[in-house]
């Protein structure tokens, strides 16, 4: 808990009552005779950036999958914006403001950065074939308006220099500010991001949570997969425990942290903070 007047760590907001962004309602996601994820429920509220951890094997890459649209649940509902989305494909959960990135991201390799990350717009006049021909003077604009969009967040994940070389060129951790900047081509109003620390030098980690914290502060909420406890402590006002395919708590980080069921799941006994 932080006194008042006292600056939370990096991003850290208390908890909104706000109508949630996302949702899961008792989800569940069977393979076979596995519970991979076991009846979950879960409440993201606007603004907030909160965190899903546990240990291997806990569901919470199954829960991500489930949430961003990558496979529907075996049973449950999954809610954007109010909206049920369980049934709905990763694009349709896009196009109502969900947006996540990758464990290793990909991008085309010998595409610029510029160009991947132009990729990540959305309905674009010019990506249809009747108005390149009826309206070549808006395709035209369109086209100029989406490669300064994608200049200026380059700009914002400080790839600049880089933005006409292939993206093979770049580190692991420079290709997770690259689908940083992709995602956000889309305006997303919540972003779902897979282990962001996984294979990232420290000063590259310094960058990517500088760069969450002011996307935050501009209104969009993320919910972040992370073994990095540092990272959640210091960005996540809620955290989310999934042990065995249930959600076994939730709280403060420093709350889940300290609480003896966690620390069974992960270590029988050990310091997760
Ligand atoms: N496609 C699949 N088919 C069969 N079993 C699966 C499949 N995906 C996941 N599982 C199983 O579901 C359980 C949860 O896996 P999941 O990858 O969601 O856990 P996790 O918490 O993300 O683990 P980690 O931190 O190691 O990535 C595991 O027992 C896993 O073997």
């Amino acid at each position: 808990m932080h006194e008042t007047g006292a600056a939370p760590p990096d991003g850290r907001r208390e908890r909104t009552q706000e109508r949630p962004v996302l949702a899961a309602d008792n989800v569940v996601q069977r393979f076979g005779g596995i519970a991979a994820v076991d009846g979950v429920s879960l409440s993201i509220g606007r603004g907030e950036i909160v965190g899903l951890i546990g240990p291997n094997g806990a569901g919470k890459t199954t829960m991500f999958n489930l949430l961003a649209g990558a496979m529907s649940p075996t049973a449950g509902r999954v809610l954007i914006g109010g909206e049920a989305v369980e049934a709905s494909p990763a694009h349709r959960r896009i196009t109502l403001g969900l947006g996540r990135t990758f464990q290793i991201p990909k991008p085309f390799p010998n595409m610029s950065l510029v160009e991947n990350v132009m990729l990540g717009r959305q309905n674009q006049a010019g990506e249809r074939i009747l108005p390149n021909w009826i309206m070549p003077g808006r395709v035209a604009r369109e086209e100029k308006e989406t490669y300064d969009k994608a200049m200026a967040l380059l700009d914002f994940v400080t790839l600049t220099h880089l933005a006409r070389q292939p993206a093979k060129v770049l580190s692991g951790g420079q290709r997770k500010l690259l689908e940083l900047a992709r995602v956000l081509m889309a305006d997303p109003s919540i972003i779902l991001l897979d282990e962001p620390a996984a294979g990232v030098n420290p000063s590259l980690l310094e960058v990517i949570i500088d760069r969450i914290v002011e996307i935050n502060r501009r209104g969009t909420t993320f919910l972040i997969i992370e073994h990095n406890m540092d990272m959640i402590a210091r960005l996540c006002s809620h955290v989310f425990v999934m042990a065995t395919g249930k959600l076994l708590c939730e709280g403060t980080p420093e709350a889940v942290a300290a609480d003896p069921r966690v620390i069974e799941a992960y270590l029988g006994g050990g310091h997760l903070l």
